[in-house]
């Protein structure tokens, strides 16, 4: 059969693809055995012509074989070169350098909008060769489709909407989410990304535009976690906003109303997530960029029922835990030695207290976990938020922050709300992390004061998104504490030349190093819920990811470019520690008997096997479209 199908693709070519009524005689069975044998999985579709000409998840445009443009009604529907993915993306290539020789001199923002409009374009019409041109192309592209362009994308969103992409649920869709799910086009969902657009990176209420931060976090849980692109939905709970900005625009998609609170709000989060759990009971649901006052109290309420984490809780815990650990082995000590460190974290959101709980917990777990060992390992926190320094003098205290609060007599004593130079000259802390969404609070007077003799090699973290919002830049940092320091940042920064070949080297800390591998892990895992256990064998597997060399030089996150290899093995760990804990109840690809006799490196190697990866695959038009 395969020579067979060879011999007509051969003929077809060789006669201006003249085979249409051959092929089409073919039984579809027949041709998909015959595709199987020549590489990738085929794919039965109930669609012809411009139909699939204008689906995102089956179009190839030029791509597509003589062979296709016959049996499935396309022929003269596209010029008649046929031409490959391999050209398709270096095609595309020229066209996006053209793009950035003629932005070149612009403002960057129009320049940055340009840019992810070409990308944006490509995702609209042919999603293979825009994972294939993401993939490729990570270190470039990550920043246009994620942090930083994907905040200025979400401000401008009502003006920049053309094609939709995702779902809405809002509060007039109340008592219809149940049945809106079946709206959606894909039978399958593996992964959710959820927002209510109220704390958009650090822009703050974006309202129904905060849709791009799923768009973008759903990009890379294809591009580095290997989700099929059509097993992915994108969310939006559009609660109302408060921006009274957004309100007033008359370009503003979503509702003209002020968000919903209490038990209306929370009617809005029940339903949907319900509602999709009943379409696709084994999806997992990320909840992102939430609101601090309703991030916690929605992981406490959902986490032991649905699979489902907070990214800004948990995912960027298990990141900048990991950039500790590294950090601690840069200084040169063993990484139990975390335990010692002096942190002062600024910010006490959702961001910064889910950093400080995890920390935590690993500090405690050198002397075993108990609540001795939590109360001693809080004392190793300074927490700032905007009123300054948290202690227990603090009026109206959040009952989240209650732990860390500082006493105001004793040694490193410092008075309630104390302003953060303040508090680095007295603590002279080994780690100063920024989870304010405040662009540039570590200014110069704060980075001098990190010039203490307590620790030569301190680090900062400045982890708020995007770069504008950053606590400090690259530059800053090491232009001021020397090379010595070790450097994280939310949004990315350049390396910093310090002369005499010399190199800052500027990390990006973002939770981009863990959701895409959290998710994928759960997935396979068919782990009912998402731990605590499963989110500490992800950051664990992160950090250990570093070489000595590697942190030595302060480089303790991986290069973007390892993205992938990053979360295979993020993915294998959170497997392991799903199996290990009684959780995990595999799926059709390997049941639980399956995972369990698996050694570690053979998990990792069943993650790989199981990541989607762009290629074209060979369509074969069927009336009831059935799987093969
Ligand atoms: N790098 C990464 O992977 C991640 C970065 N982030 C970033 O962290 C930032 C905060 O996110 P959330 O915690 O969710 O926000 P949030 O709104 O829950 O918390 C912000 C906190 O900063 C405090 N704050 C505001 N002004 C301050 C000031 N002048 N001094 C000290 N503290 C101040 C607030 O009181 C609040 O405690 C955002 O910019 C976000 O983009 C969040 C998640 C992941
Ligand atoms: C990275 C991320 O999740 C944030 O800035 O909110
Ligand atoms: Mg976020």
């Amino acid at each position: 059969m395969a020579s067979r199908l060879g011999s007509l693709v051969r003929e077809s070519a060789k006669n201006g693809g003249r085979i249409g009524s051959w092929a089409r005689s073919l039984a579809s069975a027949d041709l998909s055995r015959a595709y199987s044998s020549l590489g990738n999985r085929p794919i039965l579709v109930d669609k012809r012509g411009a139909d699939i000409l204008h689906d995102p998840w089956l179009n190839k445009g030029t791509a597509h074989p003589q062979v296709e443009r016959d049996s499935l009604g396309m022929r003269g529907l596209l010029p008649p070169n046929v031409i490959s993915l391999d050209q398709q993306v270096a095609r595309f290539g020229l066209s996006f350098r053209s793009l950035e020789r003629k932005t070149k001199d612009g403002e960057s923002d129009v320049r940055a909008l340009a840019q992810w409009r070409l990308l944006n374009r490509l995702h609209d019409r042919n999603e293979t060769l825009y994972y294939r041109v993401l993939i490729d192309n990570i270190k470039e592209f990550a920043p246009i489709v994620y942090t930083p362009t994907v905040g200025l994308v979400c401000q401008n969103y009502s003006g920049l909407f053309r094609r939709t992409r995702g779902m809405y649920f809002s509060a007039k869709d109340k008592g219809l989410m149940a049945s809106m799910v079946y709206n959606w086009p894909s039978e399958r969902v593996d992964v959710i990304v959820v927002t209510d657009g109220s704390r958009i990176l650090g822009l703050g209420d974006l309202g129904v535009q905060g849709i791009g931060i799923p768009i973008g976090k759903l990009d890379l849980y294809v591009a580095a976690g290997g989700i099929n692109p059509a097993r992915v939905l994108p969310v939006c709970l559009d609660v109302g906003t408060n921006n009274t900005a957004l309100l007033e625009n008359p370009l503003y998609l979503g509702l003209r109303q002020p968000r919903l609170e209490g038990e209306e709000y929370l009617a809005v989060l029940d339903e949907f997530m319900e509602a999709v759990y009943l379409r696709w009971p084994k999806v997992i649901v990320q909840h992102e960029d939430f609101q601090n006052k309703w991030a916690f109290s929605m992981l406490k309420r959902y986490r032991n029922k649905y699979r489902m984490f907070n990214d800004d809780v948990q995912g960027t815990a298990g990141v900048a835990l990991a950039g500790i650990l590294g950090s601690v082995r840069a200084m040169g000590r063993p990484m139990s030695d975390i335990s010692k460190m002096r942190v002062v974290v600024v910010g006490a959101g959702s961001a910064g207290l889910g950093v400080v709980n995890m920390v935590r917990e690993s500090m405690a777990m050198a002397e075993g976990v108990s609540a001795e060992t939590l109360k001693k390992a809080a004392e190793n926190f300074w927490i700032l938020d905007k009123e300054g320094l948290v202690t227990e003098e603090r009026k109206d205290m959040d009952p989240d922050v209650k732990d860390y609060a500082r006493s105001v007599n004793g040694s490193l004593a410092l008075p309630e709300g104390a302003a953060l130079l303040d508090v680095v000259k007295k603590v002279k802390p080994d780690v100063l992390l920024g989870l304010s969404g405040v662009g540039g609070i570590f200014n110069k007077q704060i980075l001098e004061a990190m010039k203490h003799e307590r620790n030569h090699r301190p680090a900062v973290f400045a982890m708020s998104n995007p770069t504008s919002n950053a606590e400090c830049s690259s530059t800053d940092c090491f232009k001021i504490l020397g090379g010595n320091c070790v450097f994280a940042s939310g949004s990315p920064f350049p390396d910093v030349d310090l002369g005499s070949g010399a190199v800052g080297k500027a990390n990006q800390g973002n939770n981009m190093y863990l959701f895409p591998g959290i998710g994928l892990g759960t997935y396979l895992a068919g782990a009912r819920l998402v731990t605590d256990g499963m989110l500490h064998a992800a950051a664990e597997r992160l950090a250990s990811m570093m070489s000595a060399e590697d942190v030595a030089k302060g480089v303790i996150f991986p290069p973007v470019t390892d993205i992938r290899a990053v979360a295979k093995e993020v993915g294998a760990a959170v497997v392991k520690a799903a199996v290990d804990e009684d959780l995990a109840e595999g799926t059709w690809s390997a049941d639980v008997r399956d995972l369990r006799a698996m050694s570690q490196d053979e998990i990792v190697e069943y993650v790989e096997r199981m990541m989607w990866s762009p290629a074209y695959s060979p369509l074969i038009y069927s009336k009831s479209k059935e799987s093969i």
